[in-house]
Formats: C-alpha cells, sequence, structure tokens
C-alpha cells in the first residue's frame, strides 16, 4: 500500500524535494532558540552587556523571519502537492469507473460509488502533504532534540526519554483503533448517500405510495447508526487525548522537579535548565503534533484502502491485448452457440443461434423474461457470452476494441436516461462535435422540431434531472434524435416507439424504416403490430430461437408467435 501511495509523488518530484527540503530547514532553525537562551543567560547576562544580548535578539530575530519563509513554502507548496495527488486519485477512480463493465453497476449501489469517488478521498490531500514530511520531522526532531539535551544533561536526558517509547506505542495502539472505526464511519456514509440517493431519485414514488413516514424511518436508521459509529470514533480520540496528555504534562513536571534539583545541586547552570524546559517540549512536540492529526491520518489511510479496493476492481469486460479498432463494419451478425448467465443465476440463454443479413431488419419477440434485451446486451458486449461466439462481419466482437465496436452501434433503450442540461446537449451526445444544422436535422427525423421551437428556449431549453420536465414521448423522441445524429451502421431498438401517441408513433415508425434502410437492425418489440414489416421476427423463449419467419409466416405456422398475436389482437 504504501508503495502504490508513493507512486502518485513521482510526477510532482520537485515540488516534493522542494517542499520537504524547506520543512527540515525550518525544523532545524526551532532548534536555534533553545540554544541561543542558553548562551545569552549563561555568558551574555552575567556580563551586563545589554547591546549584546540586543543583537542577539536581533540574530534570533532575523532566523525566525527565515524560518518564516521556509513555513510559507512548506504550506503552500506542501498543501499543493497534497491536492494535486488528491486530484489525481480522483480522476483516476472517475476513469476506472468508467471502464467498469454493466455487472458491476448491477451489484453496486449509486450512493455508495459517488460517496467512494468523494467523500473517501477527502483527507487523501492532507496524508500527501503531511505524511512522509511529519513522520521524517518527527524523527529528525526526536533525535536532535535528544542530541542536545544528552549534550546538556545526559541523565535527565535518558530519564526524559524513558516516556517516549510508551508514547509513541500509545499513539500506533489509538491510530490503528481510530482506522477501523473510520473505515467503519465510511461505510456508513457511503450507506448514507445511497439511502439519499435512492430517496430523491424516487421521491415522486415515495409521495405517490403516501410512504414519506416509511422513508423517515428508514432514514433514521441509517443516521443513527452514522451517529453510534462517530460517537465510537470520537471516544476513542478522547481517550487517546486524555492518556498522551497526562504523560506529556507529566514529563513536564518530571523534567521541572529533576531540574530545579540538578539547578540547586549545582550541577545544571539556570541558562541550562531553561534550554532544557524548552528542548523537551521540541522532544515532545512529534507526538503532540501525531495526536492533532490522529483524526486525519487514519481516515486517509481507510479511505486509501478504499480507494485501492475500487481501483483493484477490475473490469470484468475488456479489450483483448490484440484487439483491432474497426474503422467501418457493414453489420452482418451472428450469434453462434451463445450461452449467457447472470452473476451467481442460472443459465438464462443456452444454444442462441441466428444469424441477420447487412441492412435485414429483424425483431425479437417472446414471452416477459425471456431474455431479448439481454441478446441485445450481448452485442455491444456490455456483458460477455459465458460460451459460444458473436460476430460482426465474420470477426468476433471479443476481437474488436470495446470503443471501435461501440461506436457502430446505435440503441434506442425502453428506459431512456437523459443527462441534466439542454436538448441540444442531450441530442449532441450522439455525436460529440455535431453542428447546429446535423442537430436540427436530427431533431426533425426524430418529429420534436415543432415541439423545440414551441420551448421558450428552444435548443438551449433545460430539461431537468433526467428529463424530468419531459413528457416521455419527447424523452423517446429526444433519445430518437439522438441515435439518428450518430447514425451508426446497427441499430437496436428496444420498445423504442412504446411512449408515443399514435400519431407521432407512425411518423417515428416511419422515420426509423427509413433510417432502418440499409442498416442491421434488431428490434425488441411487444405491440406485434410495430414490428409485423420485419424482414423476419425471431420469436425467443427459455429453449432459445423457437420459431423463426416473417410475420406472415408465422401466423400461418400456428405456433407461439400466432398465440401470442392472437391474445393481443383477438
Ligand atoms: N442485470 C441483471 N442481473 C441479473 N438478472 C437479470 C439482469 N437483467 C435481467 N435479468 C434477468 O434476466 C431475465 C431476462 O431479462 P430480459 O430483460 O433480457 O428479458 P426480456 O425478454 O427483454 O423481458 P421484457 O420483455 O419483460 O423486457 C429476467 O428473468 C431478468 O430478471
Amino acid at each position: 500500500m504504501v508503495r502504490q501511495f508513493f507512486a502518485y509523488y513521482k510526477p510532482y518530484k520537485w515540488l516534493f524535494i522542494a517542499d520537504f527540503s524547506c520543512a527540515i530547514i525550518a525544523a532545524l532553525l526551532e532548534l536555534a532558540f533553545p540554544l541561543a537562551l542558553n548562551r545569552v543567560i549563561d555568558d551574555l547576562l552575567p556580563t551586563g552587556n545589554w547591546r549584546a544580548i540586543l543583537l542577539a535578539c536581533i540574530g534570533l530575530f532575523a532566523i525566525y523571519v527565515l524560518s518564516g519563509i521556509f513555513h510559507f513554502v512548506v504550506t503552500y507548496h506542501g498543501h499543493k502537492l497534497g491536492i494535486n495527488i488528491e486530484s489525481d486519485m480522483r480522476k483516476e477512480s472517475f476513469d476506472h469507473v468508467q471502464k467498469l463493465s454493466f455487472r458491476f453497476f448491477d451489484n453496486n449501489k449509486t450512493g455508495h460509488l459517488v460517496s467512494r469517488m468523494t467523500n473517501d478521498l477527502m483527507d487523501i490531500g492532507e496524508i500527501a502533504h503531511h505524511g512522509p514530511e511529519d513522520l521524517f520531522i518527527a524523527v529528525m526532531t526526536l533525535v536532535g532534540a535528544f542530541g542536545l539535551m544528552l549534550s546538556i544533561n545526559w541523565q535527565l536526558a535518558i530519564l526524559t526519554f524513558i516516556v517516549i517509547p510508551f508514547l509513541i506505542c500509545l499513539s500506533i495502539y489509538f491510530s490503528q483503533k481510530m482506522s477501523v472505526a473510520f473505515t467503519q464511519m465510511f461505510k456508513d456514509i457511503a450507506d448514507f448517500n445511497a439511502r439519499v440517493e435512492n430517496n430523491v431519485s424516487g421521491i415522486r414514488v415515495v409521495q405517490a405510495f403516501a410512504n414519506e413516514d416509511h422513508e423517515i424511518n428508514r432514514y433514521a436508521e441509517n443516521n443513527e447508526r452514522f451517529r453510534q459509529t462517530k460517537l465510537k470514533t470520537y471516544r476513542v480520540m478522547a481517550w487517546n487525548a486524555s492518556i498522551s496528555h497526562i504523560l506529556m504534562k507529566g514529563v513536564s513536571i518530571f523534567v521541572l522537579a529533576c531540574g530545579t534539583w540538578f539547578v540547586i545541586n549545582q550541577s545544571m547552570t539556570f541558562g541550562e535548565f531553561m534550554a532544557f524546559v524548552l528542548l523537551s517540549n521540541i522532544f515532545l512536540s512529534p507526538i503532540r503534533q501525531i495526536n492533532s492529526v490522529i483524526e486525519t491520518y487514519p481516515k486517509g489511510v481507510a479511505g486509501f484502502k478504499r480507494y485501492q479496493e475500487l481501483l483493484n476492481t477490475p473490469p470484468d469486460v475488456e479489450d483483448r491485448d490484440n484487439a483491432q479498432a474497426i474503422d467501418s463494419v457493414e453489420g452482418t451478425i451472428c450469434y453462434n452457440d451463445v450461452h449467457f448467465a447472470y452473476e451467481g443465476n442460472e443459465a438464462l440463454l443456452t444454444d442462441i443461434n441466428f444469424s441477420v443479413a447487412q441492412g435485414e431488419t429483424i425483431a425479437l419477440v417472446g414471452p416477459s423474461g425471456g431474455g431479448k434485451t439481454t441478446i441485445c446486451n450481448l452485442l455491444p458486449r456490455f456483458y460477455d457470452v459465458t460460451a459460444g461466439s458473436i460476430t460482426i462481419d465474420g470477426m468476433d466482437i471479443r476481437d474488436m476494441t470495446l470503443q471501435s465496436l461501440r461506436q457502430h452501434i446505435g440503441i434506442v433503450q425502453q428506459d431512456v436516461f437523459l443527462f441534466d442540461g439542454t436538448i441540444r446537449e442531450n441530442i449532441a451526445y450522439g455525436k460529440l462535435d455535431a453542428t447546429e444544422e446535423e442537430i436540427w436535422h436530427a431533431a426533425r427525423q426524430a418529429q420534436m422540431e415543432n415541439f423545440i421551437l414551441e420551448m421558450p428556449d428552444g435548443l438551449d431549453t433545460f430539461i431537468g434531472e433526467r428529463g424530468v420536465k419531459l413528457s416521455g414521448g419527447q424523452k423517446q423522441r429526444l433519445s430518437i434524435a439522438r441515435m439518428f445524429l450518430k447514425n451508426p451502421p446497427i441499430l437496436i431498438l428496444d420498445e423504442a416507439t412504446s411512449a408515443l401517441d399514435m400519431e407521432t408513433e407512425a411518423a417515428i415508425q416511419q422515420a426509423l424504416t427509413e433510417l432502418s434502410v440499409g442498416r442491421t437492425t434488431l428490434v425488441i418489440a411487444h405491440r406485434l403490430a410495430t414490428i409485423r414489416n420485419a424482414d423476419r421476427i425471431l420469436v425467443i423463449s427459455k429453449e432459445g430461437v423457437e420459431e423463426q419467419g416473417t410475420h406472415e409466416q408465422l401466423l400461418g405456422s400456428g405456433g407461439t408467435y400466432s398465440r401470442l398475436h392472437q391474445a393481443q389482437y383477438v
């Protein structure tokens, strides 16, 4: 873990060296004051030379101005180093999440992921800045101050040192306890975020069912759990603070008692005693410092561990080493003995065999839950087949790069997802560099030109989160426009027109039919009327492809399709 953490310093090597060097110099300058005080009291004070004392004070002040400059570099540039590393980690986790497959998102809650990518890394910058620096300076200060204390009075120095191992063990013990407590706290925050995210995005359902009280109770449970975890964390912190406080004050009083005894017995001068008191303070400062950041350190470590867990989750759908980027495809699709099972479930698809010629429109029909959507999801490799293969133009889709494969496939899903933004941004999602004219053209093809013209801000109208300000039909038209703009050679239409009124549906069907010309199209439809004109209809059931043929052929055969047809229209 430490090695992985330090790898993030590499791009900022020079910043780290500058920060580290300044921190060391500033720490060394701290040791100057007790030594100067010793000399002033023991050498200059008895001479009564006030001018010399004043000069010594001016010299000391100059040293402190210099030390202040070093402190500035450490505070600003050290934090800059921490922020840069934190920002790199955030970017890396976001980039990684983009590559994770559907299976990962099936099993992880949105709120948990948001929490991992935001909250968990909150203290990492502080650790990146203070971690190595504090550790090194703490050791250096301990050794430096102890050396000077030894040179003043070795007996007292050794007696003072005895308490240090106790304090260090105490810090390590409590730090570990805190790390466990913070890991639990991060989990609780993630649960908390998931609950809030779920509630806010489902608030319309909550209110429609008048289940506000139920939600309030569930939230209260999370809230109480979080409160208890926090209390436990602060209890550990309080124990640590209180025991270390007693031990450190004990050391100071011990130095006071023994030091004055040495002074009275004249084995130590008053100046040496004063210097010793100040040095013993500096000697204890690393422990005090560790205590003051004891919240940040274990929090950062716990956050980094969770961050690593996320980063070490491999995407289960990836490019093969020798995958090729395909510039263009014709669109011949072949499913060869395809088997598929969702994680931990029994096989959903077995021995799926069919092919679609370039430009052909095939429709998948069958009972609900039969696997029609799953079959289509295998084509852009949202999931990988468990056995068998799928080819496009004779090439296994796993031999193509994911990006080039998906560039050639356009999908209009049942459950339209629109981004919070404007109509323009959402249409242009199909082609990020689309011109104004191209956007309007796509909007016209999807029959939404008039609707956009009626909106106060036209294309720049904000549609709200997930397009909440649009009707179901408008949302679907927008998602269809997005696909017109993408203009791929292969189309997957999953109940693409189910939310439209009869008139608009007819118009859209017409547009989609035109779009399908020369493109390979897979249509999933429940209303058989929309797929009457498909070149071929495949009936999908648990047994695989049960029947296939044109509408007329299947009706005539008196099988499952004709039964489905009868159920819908008779
Ligand atoms: N992500 C998933 N993880 C686990 N099981 C899933 C997942 N998605 C779908 N399933 C299951 O797989 C089966 C097939 O689902 P699929 O959506 O492919 O069927 P479908 O034929 O398109 O259904 P419908 O006509 O109702 O849309 C269902 O039993 C469903 O519960």
